[in-house]
């Protein structure tokens, strides 16, 4: 039975370019799914959180749903959130690096303007200028706030579309705009300023306070994105080992490993006693959790201290006592 959309709790996903891929993988990657029978339709769902409707919408778009409460949740990049959130405080985000979509909104200027590097330069170039500095840009909050709060005399120009092009067509003379490798700001003759980042960026998990104060449907369903979420970021960058050692205790297997700075593991290794067909009673597994980046020391730490047959698996979760967001956000919601 479908049920109708107004007794569901509604997440929005971006509906086009980069940040919608990489939504829906991000999703996937921590066993959250998105199941869309029909590319057409704008509508579907996570099936292991029953109870959620996703919505596909425009990333700045998700931003005005979510702040005005006609959607519940949101997956979208902080640089939109903290363009449009407003400021009465109906948008709450309550994870705010999920780790990918990384870019910044800057402020560029054309490479001609030799010297004029730095926010400084800028304002000094703006009063040899004697007018105000002409910029355009798809973020009048963040870059209006960020000139005002620089000092610098400002008119802003509204842009769709290629921006980039503004100061070469002679509309502007500067522009703020996403920038992540910086290809788009050299194909068209601009230089970041080095102290120019106005809102670094990446995407985040945003709800509306109303909607988990009031349903516990949706306060159950942020529970339940938030456990999945931090488990999978924080398992992310782990790595399982497992090997055999010999020795003639648990413990003093232990005292050996912990004279070794990586294996050590999150809290200690897991011991476990190995049946062995010869009969030998001191051959004994050893599991640690150590950083993928620390994968090759923990091997060479393992074979230093007797370790052989080392097997190393991907971890997919780490479940903490609680999610720390989750709690951060039941402390903000008792805020009011
Ligand atoms: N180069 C980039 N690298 C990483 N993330 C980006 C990049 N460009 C945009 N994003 C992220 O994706 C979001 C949507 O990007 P984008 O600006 O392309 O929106 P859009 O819906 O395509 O709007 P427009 O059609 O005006 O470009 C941005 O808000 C930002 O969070
Ligand atoms: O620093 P770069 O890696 O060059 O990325 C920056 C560009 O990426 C985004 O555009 P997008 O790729 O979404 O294309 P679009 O302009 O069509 O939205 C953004 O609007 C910048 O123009
Ligand atoms: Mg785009």
């Amino acid at each position: 039975m479908v049920q109708p959309l107004q007794n569901l709790v509604r997440l929005s996903l971006p509906s086009k370019g980069r940040l919608a891929e990489d939504a829906l993988a991000f999703l996937q990657a921590c066993g959250l799914s998105v199941y869309k029978p029909n590319p057409r339709q704008y509508e579907a769902t996570i099936p292991s959180l029953p109870g959620l409707t996703v919505l596909f919408q425009r990333p700045a778009d998700i931003v005005v749903s979510v702040r005005d409460g006609s959607v519940d949740f949101g997956i979208t990049g902080i640089d939109v959130i903290e363009e449009r959130r407003g400021e009465n405080g109906s948008l709450m985000v309550l994870h705010e690096s999920l780790g990918f979509g990384a870019c910044a909104l800057c402020l560029a200027v054309p490479e001609i303007w030799n010297g004029v590097d730095s926010v400084a330069r800028l304002r000094q170039y703006v009063e040899e200028l004697g007018r105000p500095l002409r910029v355009a840009t798809k973020y009048p909050v963040l870059t209006g706030r960020f000139l005002r709060n620089a000092g610098i005399p400002h008119v802003l120009i509204s842009a769709e579309g290629t921006l980039e092009t503004a100061p070469a067509i002679g509309y502007a003379d500067i522009i703020s705009d996403l920038v992540s490798s910086g290809q788009t700001l050299r194909d068209n003759r601009l230089r970041p300023l080095t102290d120019g980042v106005i809102q670094p960026s990446q995407a985040a998990l945003i709800a509306n306070r109303a909607s988990l104060q009031r349903s516990p449907e949706a306060l159950q369903i942020a529970r339940q994105l938030l456990e999945y979420i931090e488990a999978y970021l924080r398992a992310r960058d782990e790595v399982a080992i497992f090997a055999n050692m010999r020795g003639t205790s648990p413990e003093e297997l232990a005292t050996r490993i912990f004279t070794q700075p990586t294996i050590a593991g999150l809290q200690g290794p897991t011991i476990s006693r190995v049946i062995v067909r010869s009969g030998d009673p001191n051959w004994y597994a050893v599991n640690v959790i150590v950083p993928r980046s620390r994968l090759f020391q923990a091997i060479s730490e393992l074979r230093a201290v007797g370790g052989s047959g080392v097997v190393v698996v991907p971890v997919n979760y780490i479940f903490e006592e609680e999610p720390p967001r989750y709690t951060a956000m039941l402390k903000a919601l008792a805020e009011g």
